[in-house]
């Protein structure tokens, strides 16, 4: 493995310069060198507004240091370095380890590497069991508050609620949200693809210019959509109406379609694809009260 010292080496770079005289080989470094940088640009993509971010800011300033090391020939930061090697990947993997679950995860689910096999889980599923449950529970007047986790996290809202670690399906979340049972009331939060708990608290919105027409059920959604990148899903136990709140907009009283579409922009596609799509989806059509 080409290591700091290696590339701080002439030796290396003049090898590396009479190993591309050959032409083939010239086009295979390019190539290579092309593969490297679009990896890195992706993995920035990926990680953009997550707690991952920390990590790779963390590693790209630990490269800087190393560097510096090797130049100026500074043996005991680099016997530190090393040492901070050998027990910090270990240590940042334990602390990592939700989020870098949650990357591969997502990786898994965006990348669709074998299409054929579908996760019990996987996204068209879920859209499926929200969308059932919502068509369900909008046309009996059952209130619901659904809260989807995407890149940062709910733990703090989820212990608030009751725990169910359980798979997504319709009949389960119409079941949760039946009036008068021990956890219809508050918010069902979804991480990690699975219905996480139910009967959550969710922070309720101080804004002004939400319409007095909604209460604290519809309040609760804006206001997490306010301070997290969730997906919220309401329905109204008043009107049957649907609604969703997401990153400081509020989408009220949509129709079967334009829930289809939210739900497939925000859970289908790529992150970068989605707010842009939603946004212009919801401008062309003039429904978005974008408060
Ligand atoms: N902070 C909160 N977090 C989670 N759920 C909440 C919160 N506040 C209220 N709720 C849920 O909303 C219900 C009350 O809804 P309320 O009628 O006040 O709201 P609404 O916006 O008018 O909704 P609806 O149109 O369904 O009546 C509560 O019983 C509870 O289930």
């Amino acid at each position: 493995m080409t290591s700091i010292t290696d590339l701080l080496n002439n030796n290396f770079w003049q090898q590396i310069i009479n190993q591309n005289s050959n032409p083939w080989h010239l086009l295979m470094s390019i190539f290579d060198i092309a593969i490297v940088a679009y990896i890195i640009y992706r993995l920035t993509r990926f990680v953009q507004g997550t707690r991952l971010m920390i990590l790779v800011r963390g590693v790209f300033l630990f490269i800087v240091i190393d560097l510096l090391a090797v130049f100026l020939d500074l043996s005991t930061l680099k016997w530190l370095l090393n040492q901070v090697i050998t027990y910090g990947v270990i240590a940042l993997i334990i602390v990592f380890q939700p989020e870098i679950r949650q990357a591969l995860e997502r990786l898994g689910y965006s990348t669709n590497l074998i299409p054929w096999i579908k996760p019990k889980n996987s996204a068209s599923n879920q859209i499926e069991a929200y969308e059932r449950s919502f068509e369900y529970m909008s046309m009996r007047k059952i209130g619901a508050l659904v809260a989807i986790e995407r890149s940062q996290t709910l733990k703090e809202y989820a212990s608030s609620g009751i725990k169910l670690d359980a798979d997504i399906s319709s009949s389960l979340l119409i079941n949760i949200f039946i009036p008068n049972t021990p956890l219809h009331d508050g918010a069902v939060i979804i991480e990690n693809n699975k219905i996480s708990v139910a009967s959550a608290y969710l922070p309720l919105s101080e804004r002004s210019d939400i319409s007095k027409e909604y209460g604290t059920r519809h309040r609760a959604a804006i206001g997490l959509a306010d301070v997290s990148d969730a997906l919220v899903l309401i329905a109204s136990e008043e009107t049957g109406g649907i609604s969703v709140a997401h990153r400081g907009n509020f989408y009220s009283d949509i129709s079967k379609e334009q829930f289809h579409q939210i739900l497939t922009d925000e859970l289908n596609n790529s992150p970068e694809e989605r707010q842009t799509r939603l946004s212009s989806w919801f401008k062309k059509r003039g429904k978005g009260d974008n408060r």
